[in-house]
């Protein structure tokens, strides 16, 4: 309900209150392909101390002196082929929006809920976003960081962005955060539905299906990270959902950044492999991503597929992320709800 002030003293500064804030918050992205744009967005994420945990007497002038040179030129070029360019921006922010936007459209059934969306690195910032819903009245706010699987360079990173944000306020609105749903059986349901759907667009029937996961180091697995496992629940639930034998779905990791060793099998050396070895027809998705972006269609759907098919393979197919399909809408909006619990 709108905050009724009435009964306010007549010098009362005017507050609103009563609301609760569900704050969506995805990665991030650069707001352009260019060389300034690619910069400043890959700095703030490479600056990240849960991203990169190695000491920064080292890492800096790594950073500075080369990564930050040469990097965003190489990657402005990917994302420049991954652009959406009707609206000028990539694909992650679209679908982050539109989520927010859907969710927002079929929670008019709670009045003093308002959905709003933010990003980890760039724009719309967490703190921007949680001072706006603090002051359209919200006195509670639900975070919830998109990531299906946890992870200290994701998850957590976008927890400790919001509550460095609360540090600086008087007035804090209660925070929650949501947990991963790596589990859920409603987000196992919508994905097993995303891949039959797209099966039966295709007039071939794939060998294999590959889950491809982004990586992390295997350093920070080793220090108790729990992404590798919830990775492999995902997959073994999303298996045994779809009814596929063991040797029918695979589980790799993606995205590998740096010398250090990441989670393994990689991705694109076992796509390679596959089609060395005579496998002739596979499907790859990625669960672990809300939205395409980068990662999955550049990476996955350009580079990979090129791979396998280079090497041998004869079809090759990338199952799209869950996005802001029915049933992807469904997922966050089953464990909104769920989380809201008492709130609403
Ligand atoms: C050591 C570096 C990195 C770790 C650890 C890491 C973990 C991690 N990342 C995602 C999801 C995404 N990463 C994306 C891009 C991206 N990731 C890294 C580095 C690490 N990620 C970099 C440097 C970049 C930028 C592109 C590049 O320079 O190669 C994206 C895409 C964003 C987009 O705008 O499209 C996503 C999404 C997860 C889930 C994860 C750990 C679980
Ligand atoms: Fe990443
Ligand atoms: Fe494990």
């Amino acid at each position: 309900m709108a905050a009724d002030t009435a009964h306010f003293p007549a010098n009362h500064p005017p507050v609103k209150f009563g609301k609760v804030g569900v704050l969506l918050v995805n990665l991030g992205t650069p707001d352009g392909t260019d060389y300034t744009s690619m910069r400043r967005y890959l700095k703030e994420f490479l600056m990240d101390r849960r991203v990169i945990e190695w000491s920064r007497l080292f890492w800096y002038p790594i950073l500075f002196g080369i990564v930050l040179n040469r990097r965003p030129q190489k990657v402005g070029k990917a994302y420049e082929e991954i652009w959406n360019h009707d609206l000028n921006e990539s694909y992650l922010r679209t679908y982050t929006r539109s989520q927010a936007e859907k969710m927002a459209e079929s929670f008019k059934d709670l009045p003093n809920v308002i959905v709003d969306w933010g990003m980890r690195y760039g724009q719309p910032s967490i703190p921007s976003r949680i001072q706006w819903l603090k002051d359209q009245g919200c006195e509670k706010i639900l975070l919830f960081p998109l990531y299906p699987q946890f992870a200290a360079a994701t998850t957590a990173t976008v927890n400790d962005k919001a509550f460095e944000t609360l540090l600086k306020m008087r007035w804090q609105p209660a925070l929650r955060t949501v947990p991963p749903y790596h589990d859920d059986p409603v987000y196992i349901e919508a994905l097993a539905n995303s891949v039959r759907k797209h099966y039966e667009t295709l007039d071939w029937e794939p060998d294999l299906l590959i889950t491809s996961f982004h990586g992390i180091p295997q350093s920070y697995f080793k220090k108790g990270d729990p992404y590798h496992c919830q990775c492999m629940k995902t997959a073994r639930l999303l298996r045994e959902k779809l009814d596929l034998p063991k040797d029918k779905l695979m589980v790799t990791f993606q995205s590998r950044f740096g010398p250090e060793e990441w989670l393994q099998p990689y991705t694109d050396k076992t796509v390679e492999k596959l089609a060395q070895d005579g496998v002739k027809k596979i499907a790859i998705m990625n669960p672990g991503f809300v939205s395409d972006c980068l990662e999955t269609l550049e990476e996955i759907a350009g580079e990979a597929g090129e791979l396998f098919l280079h090497n041998g393979g004869e079809k090759f197919t990338h199952i799209p992320c869950l996005n802001d399909s029915t049933d992807g809408m469904w997922v966050l909006e089953h464990v909104v709800r769920r989380e809201l619990g008492g709130w609403i």
